[in-house]
């Protein structure tokens, strides 16, 4: 990865780090520090010394992180920030957007260092005044943020992802909390039971115990209607978005943009209401059969799915990323046979996993298999489905997991697949 700051080249790749070029240490990469020094390099720096050559004082960095709600919390900020006339970057799972424009396709849902550094920069040159961005478990944990000054970092929750990478829940939440431990401004949601945070500058969110930010009330009639005070004052809002975790979500972004502008609560409450949501997450593709595309790829965010729809008959087709956790495979099952009247158990991103085994350690999870299909073929899997949603006037599809993914990882290969391009094509 390079970045050009006044004409000298900064690198984090030892390879690239010739004569007239800058080095930049990492934790991924020190140990080809020798190399880069061999190789010719006129310095080695750390990321946090790039502050030094890089003035990012005219930006404001906001960060969200958590187990789940970071694209849809983070997007949210973006919209309501945009429409209230400032000028944003946005980076993150989605890809890299500045002032309503996708720069860059996804990558990493957090870049490496340089990488982040090159998409201020570029947004520092598109005179944005902020640049909201999620911050994975993975970035904390390989500083990816190191030389980042945050203007306030958001806490979504925290549950259960990567434990192929964190090893074990305790230090996935270790790493999590360790975002909160400095004096920075902080938002944090009061109902999470193992957020740890330094309470210095900390305002918090909740439905459920005191806060700063306190949803009193809320109705699903007529979309998501919802009441809360800060502190004395009482304000509600209003979305097209469904379920309560997207009340977490929205009450967090109008809090966050009430910390970081002199705007009022009734003008930001006002502009919520235009966020249309984010592609692939609980989005609504048909309402007769009503089928519903969403990103909810762990336990958490599957029962929170799952709880939203316990009015209807739920028809859920999912299955699991291979090469990610496998433990949280048969509590996804569970989950599924906890809340679904019907199961089908397909293949998300297999990537270098046998997608039978990654079925087979789902199917544990669901003692009663009466209700049960297996159907390897996502394609084929989202057919059936909708083949059962159109019998059952008063069912839901919910066809989880790959979100707006338009493809399926096959070994190191993307073949194309969007859930949502083949329900459309189906119901055509
Ligand atoms: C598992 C993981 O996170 N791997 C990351 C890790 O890869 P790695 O340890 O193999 O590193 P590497 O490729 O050997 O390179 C490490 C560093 O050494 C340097 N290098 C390398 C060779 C050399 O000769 N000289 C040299 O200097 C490289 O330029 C690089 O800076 O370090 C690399 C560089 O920093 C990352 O690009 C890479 O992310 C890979 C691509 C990845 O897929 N990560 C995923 C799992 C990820 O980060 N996902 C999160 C969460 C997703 C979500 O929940 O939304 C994300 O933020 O996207
Ligand atoms: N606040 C929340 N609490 C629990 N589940 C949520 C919440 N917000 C969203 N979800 C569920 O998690 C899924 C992922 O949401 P989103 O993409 O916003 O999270 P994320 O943190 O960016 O995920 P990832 O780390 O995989 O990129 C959604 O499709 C929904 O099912
Ligand atoms: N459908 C994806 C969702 C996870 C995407 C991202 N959170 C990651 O872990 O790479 C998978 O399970 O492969
Ligand atoms: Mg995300």
């Amino acid at each position: 990865m390079q970045l050009i700051i006044n004409n000298t080249i900064f690198t984090d790749n030892s390879k690239e780090a010739v004569k007239g070029t800058v080095f930049v240490l990492s934790k991924q990469n020190e140990k080809f520090k020798d190399d880069a020094i061999s190789n010719g390099c006129e310095k080695v720096i750390k990321a946090i010394q790039l502050k030094e050559y890089f003035d990012m004082s005219s930006i404001k960095i906001i960060g969200v992180t958590g187990t789940n709600g970071k694209t849809t919390t983070a997007g949210a900020i973006y919209s309501i920030l945009l429409d209230l006339g400032y000028k944003v970057a946005l980076q993150g799972t989605r890809g890299f957007f500045i002032n309503d424009q996708r720069v860059e396709e996804y990558t990493l849902t957090t870049p490496v260092q340089l990488g982040n550094f090159a998409h201020i920069q570029k947004a520092i040159e598109n005179d944005c005044q902020f640049f909201v961005m999620e911050v994975s478990s993975h970035a904390i944990e390989q500083k990816r943020i190191e030389g980042l000054d945050f203007e306030l970092k958001i806490h979504t929750n925290i549950t259960r992802d990567h434990l192929d990478y964190h090893k074990t829940i305790e230090e996935y939440i270790n790493v999590k909390n360790s975002f909160f431990n400095d004096e920075s401004k902080k938002l944090i949601n009061k109902d999470d039971k193992v957020v740890k945070f330094n309470p210095k500058n900390a305002l918090t969110y909740s439905l459920e115990n005191p806060s700063t930010y306190k949803v009193s009330a809320y109705s699903f009639k007529n979309g998501t209607n919802v009441m809360f005070s800060k502190i004395e004052e009482v304000h509600s809002y209003s979305s097209l978005l469904m379920g309560i975790f997207n009340i977490y979500n929205l009450t967090a972004a109008i809090a966050a943009v009430d910390m970081v502008t002199n705007k009022s609560l009734d003008k930001i409450c006002k502009v919520v209401e235009n966020f249309a949501g984010v592609s692939g997450r609980m989005e609504t593709i048909s309402e007769n059969p009503f089928v519903i595309v969403d990103f909810a790829h762990t336990p958490d965010g599957m029962k929170e799915v799952f709880e939203s729809f316990n009015h209807k008959n739920i028809i859920t087709v999912f299955g699991a990323g291979g090469d990610r956790d496998k433990e949280k495979r048969p509590l996804m099952g569970q989950i599924a046979a906890n809340f679904a009247k019907t199961i089908i158990v397909t293949s998300d991103n297999p990537r270098f996993e046998d997608p039978d085994l990654i079925i087979e350690d789902i199917c544990k999870g669901i003692k009663n298999k009466e209700n049960l299909y297996i159907e390897i073929n996502r394609k084929e899997a989202i057919k059936k489905g909708i083949d059962l949603a159109r019998k059952d006037k008063d069912s839901v599809l919910l066809i989880l997991g790959k979100g707006d993914e338009p493809y399926q990882i096959i070994y190191d290969q993307k073949m194309p697949l969007s859930d949502k391009e083949e329900v459309l094509k189906y119901l055509s």
